[in-house]
């Protein structure tokens, strides 16, 4: 079956064809000034022979897997778009310019947050009036559940334990960042929330901050829900510290030419990030490895090792001259009590098996 995987980040489209568990084809797209549209109809012109597409949905509510997309399910992720804005109608939109396109293909819609279904309670659950929670939809849902899927499966291999035995810490650095808790490829703790607003300072987004500050902010400089929203979304993390675009390599490019801003961003940055890391892995039994993957990890190795570089309470060490390689590997010294790996997220990958699932579930595959 040949899977046309299309992956809408929120720096970037990112397009496979997958055959046979591997990628034969693959592009990506910056977004910024980019019409969806226009992208999509370069995927599907590229890769006209798909079987079936699948599209990455970051929020997909409480759905515990993929499923086949109609109108219904559209219009019910159409919904969530709030609590994924820089995501979700991105997702809405590619979908629908798929079905435009390709008329009687199937397409798939996979989402980040079924990884994270079974949350244990205690992480799951907010501490707010009970009257507001016991619908159980106001909770932590999770996100770049995809990549902590592969990632989880992945680092196991390296590891040489079943997948079932890894404890993990999976710290997804791109655009979007979070650190996922896996035991045993369950996800049991994450940084990420009701929203993947939450969590260490991103790269247009603030992460995690004081919401004392933000009702302070709303009673001294009122302004709408949709203005703070653009305000914490669009103009706060790298880019709201450093007046840059947030893309790591331009706040690195101006803290090396000295702007304090920007040094001041990325010294941020790697502090809020280790801190998460510090706070998630406490919901581990034990740790066995922290993982670093997504855009940054992947291609700015050096930052892991700046932040991974120096022995702290959790004992992590790294050998910055193993971080200079390539590929997926293990860049802690031999011996180390925590191992830690640089993968490349294959959410591709996962999108195509999660394609291949539901379209031999419906006796189409
Ligand atoms: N070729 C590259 N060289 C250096 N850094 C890169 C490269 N590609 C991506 N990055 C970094 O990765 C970040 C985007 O991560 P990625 O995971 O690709 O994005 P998204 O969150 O849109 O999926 C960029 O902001 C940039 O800092
Ligand atoms: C959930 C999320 O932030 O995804 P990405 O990093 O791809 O933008
Ligand atoms: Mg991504």
């Amino acid at each position: 079956m040949r899977v046309l995987t299309l992956n809408p980040g929120s720096s970037s489209l990112k397009a496979a064809l997958v055959a046979a568990g591997a990628a034969v084809g693959r592009a990506a797209w910056e977004t910024a000034g980019s019409t969806v549209d226009g992208i999509v109809a370069d995927a599907v012109g590229c890769w006209p022979d798909a079987d079936v597409v699948a599209v990455r949905f970051v929020h997909g509510g409480a759905r515990r897997g993929p499923a086949l997309l109609d109108d219904e399910l559209l219009e019910s992720l159409r919904r969530l778009g709030p609590l994924a804005p820089l995501h979700q109608p991105q997702s809405i939109a590619v979908a629908r310019a798929v079905l435009r396109e390709r008329p009687g293909t199937p397409v798939v819609a996979c989402f980040d947050t079924s990884f994270h279904v079974d949350l244990p309670e205690p992480a799951a659950h907010y501490p707010l009036p009970r009257e507001w929670t016991r619908q159980g939809r106001l909770r932590r849902y999770g996100f770049h559940g995809l990549s902590c899927r592969y990632v989880a499966r992945r680092a196991a291999g390296m590891l040489g334990v079943g997948p079932d035995a890894a404890r993990l810490l999976c710290c997804h650095l791109g655009a979007g960042v979070s650190v996922t808790a896996i035991d045993g490829g369950r996800s049991v703790d994450t940084s990420m929330g009701f929203t993947p607003l939450a969590g260490p300072a991103m790269a247009t987004r603030s992460g995690t901050v004081d919401p004392g500050l933000l009702l302070h902010v709303l009673e001294t400089a009122p302004m709408s829900p949709a203005e703070l929203a653009d305000a914490l979304y669009r103009r706060s993390g790298l880019a709201g510290m450093s007046g840059t675009s947030g893309d790591l390599r331009e706040v690195r490019a101006a803290a090396s030419a000295g702007d304090p801003d920007a040094v001041l961003a990325l010294e941020v940055y790697l502090h809020r990030l280790r801190r998460e890391i510090g706070a998630v892995a406490m919901s581990l039994p034990e740790l066995d490895a922290i993982v670093f993957t997504g855009g940054v990890a992947e291609h700015q190795p050096d930052l892991v090792a700046t932040l991974a570089g120096k022995p702290g309470p959790l004992g992590v060490e790294v050998d910055p001259a193993r971080c200079a390689g390539a590929g997926d590997r293990v860049v802690s010294p031999d011996g180390a009590g925590v191992a830690v790996l640089i993968v490349r997220t294959r959410e591709d990958l996962e999108l195509a098996r999660d394609a291949e699932r539901v379209l031999s579930a419906a006796g189409t595959g």
